[in-house]
């Protein structure tokens, strides 16, 4: 299925694909798009059932949505690429690295898991938007994406940010919520090869920095960074910090 993108920066710049978390658009990526945009063809996408992608019905699995992206960076004419995912989007970019390795440059997984944690609870959010809309978990979901001083300090963002989630279909955000249930390579990771940087919130309740440890104890040679004043979306309060890391691990690119 052929997702919706924007694709920013030099046409014959080295891409760097940006992949979302659950409930987000692209416009998550609005921090670093314009600034990597600089020297990399940017490319970042809606996930299947968010934004302005199509939204089949669900359940979706994590392979579902990576073959999406593949699909659609195939239209593009893109064979190889760094990928950088926020959470379901850092699941998605652990599917390329076991599954699809030479379609990957570099991976960068920021605050994801190779297990998330409380599976049972995205099983249940999916039951819920699908009976009482995705508006009904908006407040909640916002809540673990910023720090509380960030959330003091900039209501109107995170209002902004609380309308993208209440904004995604029902079943698009159910699908992929099943997708986060399902999710667990914990005792694959040793198969990724690719040169993998993980990043994590010091204060993210939705994928503690102990599930980042997972990941770079488990892929070889990984690189792991966690980020202070940063809860889940940790790119988004805290571009200063992750952008340069984005930046540099894709400039290591062979
Ligand atoms: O929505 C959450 O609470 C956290 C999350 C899990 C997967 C994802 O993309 O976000």
């Amino acid at each position: 299925m052929k997702l919706h993108h924007a694709a920013e920066g030099p046409a014959d710049g080295p891409p760097l694909v940006l992949l979302c978390s659950l409930g987000s658009t692209i416009d998550m990526w609005a921090p670093q798009r314009a600034e990597l945009a600089d020297e990399f063809r940017v490319i970042s996408l809606d996930t299947r059932g968010h934004g302005d992608s199509p939204v089949p019905d669900g359940p979706y699995t994590v392979e579902d949505l990576a073959r999406d992206v593949l699909e659609t960076l195939d239209d593009l004419g893109v064979a190889r690429a760094s990928f950088a995912g926020v959470s379901l989007g850092g699941a998605i970019a652990q599917w390329i690295g076991l599954y699809a390795p030479e379609r990957a440059a570099t991976l960068a997984m920021l605050c994801t898991a190779a297990r998330f944690p409380n599976a049972d609870t995205f099983r249940d959010r999916a039951q819920k938007v699908r009976a009482e809309g995705t508006a009904a978990i908006a407040d909640a979901v916002v809540a673990r994406w910023f720090t509380e001083d960030f959330a003091e300090a900039e209501p109107d963002t995170v209002a902004r940010m609380r309308d993208q989630i209440a904004a995604t279909p029902a079943e698009g955000y159910a699908g992929c919520a099943e997708a986060v249930a399902a999710w667990d390579v914990v005792d694959e990771l040793g198969g990724i090869a690719v040169p993998t940087l993980v990043v994590g919130g010091v204060e993210d309740p939705a994928t503690p920095p102990e599930n980042q440890q997972i990941l770079a104890d488990g892929i070889p040679g990984a690189r792991l960074e966690t980020v202070t004043n940063a809860a889940h979306l940790a790119s988004f309060q805290r571009p200063d910090v992750v952008t340069p890391l984005l930046r540099e691990h894709a400039k290591g690119a062979s």
